[in-house]
């Protein structure tokens, strides 16, 4: 019998790991399915998102739920609306400004970090600059709470923390330390990565091979 919950996924993606840390502090029980999204796409992951061809992909009963930020923000926040709310149930404010701080994650991040380790030159030197910025950015938002929300974790750290795992690929492709710039979020990145649901889900940072394997894959622009 089909499971009630699936999740078409990459080991190493950030986005798929929202997912998981979503599904997992929701304990919603899923199954994992590995897509192998490098070389040859599932026929069932084609038929699942045929719009943008990616993971992850929530199926749930038998319906798709496409895109990282949608599947987390709405579909499981919603879904399953009575274990731990992501997003403050009756705060319309509090709820834009979370979708704001995400949007700007969604905005910047992935963008730099693939510069960082796609270029070379002049070109990584901007990316390193472009990524500490939005870092720094994020750091000022976050100030001295413990969470981007407060005192209580929330979408936004969800969908920050994947790329945390990153942190020491990036420091080793640029040649430059995170911590100098950004403390509080590698401090932040710390406490959040003894929580078990993310503890489950993030890549080991010594995973780095993978971005040099990506580099050798795609190759420096
Ligand atoms: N905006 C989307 C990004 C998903 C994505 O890039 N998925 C990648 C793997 S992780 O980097 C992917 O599926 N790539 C396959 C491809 O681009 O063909 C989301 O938030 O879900």
């Amino acid at each position: 019998v089909e499971p009630e919950v699936v999740l078409l996924d990459f080991w190493v993606s950030p986005f798929g790991q929202r997912c998981r840390i979503a599904l997992e502090e929701k304990g919603v029980p899923y199954e994992y399915r590995e897509q192998d999204v490098l070389n040859c796409k599932g026929e069932l992951l084609l038929r699942s998102n045929p719009v943008h061809k990616t993971i992850p992909v929530l199926l749930h009963a038998g319906r798709a739920i496409c895109e990282s930020f949608v599947i987390v923000h709405t579909y499981v926040d919603e879904a399953w609306p009575d274990a731990a709310p992501l997003l403050p149930r009756d705060d319309p404010y509090a709820r834009a400004e979370a979708r704001f701080w995400a949007d700007y994650i969604d905005k910047k991040i992935y963008g730099c970090q693939t510069r960082l380790w796609k270029l070379k030159g002049e070109a990584q030197e901007q990316a390193k600059k472009d990524l500490t910025e939005v870092l720094k950015t994020l750091e000022s938002e976050l100030g001295d709470k413990p969470y981007f929300a407060g005192d209580t974790f929330g979408f936004v750290d969800i969908a920050l923390v994947p790329f945390t795992s990153w942190f020491l690929a990036y420091e080793k492709l640029g040649g430059f330390s995170i911590e100098e710039h950004c403390p509080k979020i590698v401090a932040w990145a710390k406490l959040w990565r003894e929580r078990e649901s993310v503890a489950k889900a993030l890549t080991d940072p010594d995973k780095v091979e993978f971005v040099q394997f990506l580099q050798t894959k795609f190759g420096p622009m």
